[in-house]
């Protein structure tokens, strides 16, 4: 047991997915995983654990933002010895050629956050993904026949941050979407020496505003979700 997650020890696998939604978590586990058990409740953040082609995996909600991912990520580490941690993910997009539905493999993260600024006062740490288990994502999305898209995303501290100037100097910079989470996993990643990788599913474009509904966003990201499992099956 751990100070935000009640799992007892060796209720939690290896490898976890991180969405940030507890109810995606549900529903990753409902439809992909075989003999899922949930292991977590505590403040309504579910976790579950479960088979998936043979492989134990778990699959663990996060909450919206650095802070609250930071928690979940550190005690799966920490406390249950997590090694490799996925987040599957929504972002909006800001690059005309991303659709609304695209799956994106996130290389990097850049981030507005103090989070990784506070660590390393005058530097600026690169917050990369894991390159073996990108190249497994990118393979299963050509297998699959998706075009997923890799590149650098933009963790973001605020939803409504209302500048458009800076979204738009980060989208002429090739940053393909904002999402909330991605840099301190891999940030956290780095700092303990275990594998982090970030998918992401375009549930908006805040060039254009199309978007998705909650129920969609909670329910039908599924090439996403593929796209991880298989990343850590194969
Ligand atoms: O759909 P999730 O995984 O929560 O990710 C995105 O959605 C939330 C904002 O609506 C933030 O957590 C952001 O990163
Ligand atoms: O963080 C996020 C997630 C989805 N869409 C956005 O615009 N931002």
């Amino acid at each position: 047991m751990s100070v935000h997650i009640e799992a007892k020890a060796g209720e939690i696998a290896e490898t976890v997915l991180l969405p940030g939604d507890p109810l995606r978590a549900k529903y990753i586990a409902e439809t992909f995983l075989e003999n899922a058990v949930c292991y977590n409740q505590v403040r309504g953040m579910l976790g579950y654990t479960g088979t998936y082609k043979g492989h134990r995996i778990s699959v663990q909600g996060t909450g919206m933002g650095m802070p609250s991912a930071a928690i979940y990520i550190h005690e799966l580490i920490n406390d249950y010895g997590a090694k490799t941690l996925v987040r599957v993910g929504t972002c909006g997009a800001i690059q005309r050629d991303v659709k609304v539905r695209d799956v994106i493999i996130a290389q990097a993260a850049a981030t507005n956050s103090a989070i990784i600024r506070n660590r390393f006062p005058g530097y600026d740490f690169p917050q990369i993904g894991d390159f073996e288990l990108m190249m497994k994502a990118y393979n299963s999305g050509l297998k699959k026949g998706l075009q997923l898209r890799v590149g650098n995303v933009l963790s973001s501290d605020m939803f409504y941050s209302g500048d458009q100037e800076m979204t738009a100097s980060l989208g002429a910079h090739g940053v393909l979407a904002i999402e909330m989470e991605a840099a301190v996993l891999y940030y956290l990643a780095s700092k303990f020496g275990v594998k982090g990788l970030c998918v992401l599913t375009v549930s908006d474009h805040i060039l254009t505003g199309e978007e998705t509904t909650a129920l969609e966003r909670q329910t039908t990201f599924n090439d996403m979700i593929e796209v991880a499992l298989e990343a850590v099956t194969v």
